[in-house]
This record gives C-alpha cells, sequence and structure tokens, in this order.
C-alpha cells in the first residue's frame, strides 16, 4: 500500500478554456499554463506519482519541452497511470479539493469523477472530487487562480 499527495496553482486568465478534471467548464476565465493548466488533473498526477516515489509532473514532463505545449492533461496522467501499473499498483481511493472561488464546480463533480475514473482505470466509487471557495480571501478569493489538493491510496494489483 502507498500513499500520495498533491497540489498544484494555475493563473485564471481571459481568452483560455476552463479545463477541470477533464471536463471544460463554461467560464469567462480559463486556466493559464504550458499545457492545458487542468489543475486538477496535475494535482492527481502528482500524487500518483508521489505514492509511487518518482517524483513529479515537471520531472516527467518539464515545460520546456516544446512536446507539452497545449498537453491535453488528460494524456500527461494516462501516462503517469501506466507507470502505476508498471510498479503493480491500483487504486485503492482518491480525495481531492478543488480551491475556487469560481464557477461553481458542483454542476461539473459528477462527469469529473466519471472522467477521472476512466483515467486511472477505477469505479466512481473510488474517487472523490470536492470544492471549497476560501471566503473571498487570498488569491483564490479573489479569483485570481485556482488551487487543487489531492491524496492518493494506492494497493498492490
Ligand atoms: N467553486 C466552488 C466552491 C464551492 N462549491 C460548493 O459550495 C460549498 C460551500 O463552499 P464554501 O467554500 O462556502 O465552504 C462547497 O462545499 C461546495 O459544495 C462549489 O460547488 N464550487
Ligand atoms: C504540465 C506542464 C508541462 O506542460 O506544464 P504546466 O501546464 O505549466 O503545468 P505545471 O503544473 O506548472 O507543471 C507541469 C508542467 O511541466
Amino acid at each position: 500500500m502507498r500513499i500520495g499527495q498533491g497540489f498544484d496553482v494555475h493563473q485564471l486568465v481571459e481568452g483560455r478554456p476552463l479545463i477541470m478534471g477533464g471536463i471544460t467548464i463554461p467560464y469567462e476565465k480559463g486556466l493559464l499554463g504550458h499545457s492545458d493548466a487542468d489543475v486538477l488533473l496535475h494535482t492527481i498526477a502528482d500524487a500518483a506519482l508521489g505514492a509511487i516515489g518518482e517524483g513529479d509532473i515537471g520531472k516527467h514532463f518539464p515545460d520546456t519541452d516544446e512536446a507539452f505545449k497545449d498537453a491535453d492533461s488528460a494524456k500527461l496522467l494516462e501516462h503517469v497511470w501506466a507507470l502505476v501499473k508498471e510498479k503493480g499498483y491500483k487504486l485503492g481511493n482518491m480525495d481531492c479539493t478543488i480551491i475556487a472561488q469560481k464557477p461553481k464546480m458542483a454542476p461539473y463533480i459528477e462527469p469529473i469523477r466519471e472522467r477521472i475514473a476512466q483515467l486511472v482505470e477505477a469505479d466512481v466509487s473510488q474517487i472523490n472530487v470536492k470544492a471549497t471557495t476560501t471566503e473571498k480571501l487570498g488569491f483564490t478569493g479573489r479569483g485570481e487562480g485556482i488551487a487543487s489538493q489531492a491524496v492518493i491510496l494506492l494497493v498492490a494489483e
């Protein structure tokens, strides 16, 4: 059994789509990054890499590499999950928190869980996704960015 945690932040800017957990969410701004900036999938990838002792996504997918420019983070997570399986693990469960003042994530939580379940070859019941504001405090509260946290438990295949 192995545990890993992930944390990531991306800036919210105009002129970008908001992609969260592999789902495009209608909003006036989107997240800025070298990739599609899917902060939730990055967090999950980092938690999984942490659990198997394989560093972080910056090590596997450097933001100096043009190959990852505008990368689909779902593909990055699939690559990470192949490493998890190679090491002989599968998902026990994961618990994630999206930290965003806006937009309201509640309507998108179920589609996000289902997409993550596909990517990590698990049942949706093994994946919990929550959202919280920071009560208008700090950079997330001012709507300057979105943060995300995740904890993952891996179990032997
Ligand atoms: N971006 C968000 C933030 C929160 N929610 C939901 O609202 C509930 C209350 O949020 P607080 O920050 O006031 O605790 C939270 O538990 C979520 O269900 C959301 O959907 N989207
Ligand atoms: C995913 C990668 C690679 O495209 O780029 P970003 O989208 O900028 O994301 P970040 O979480 O800052 O770091 C990982 C990167 O190397």
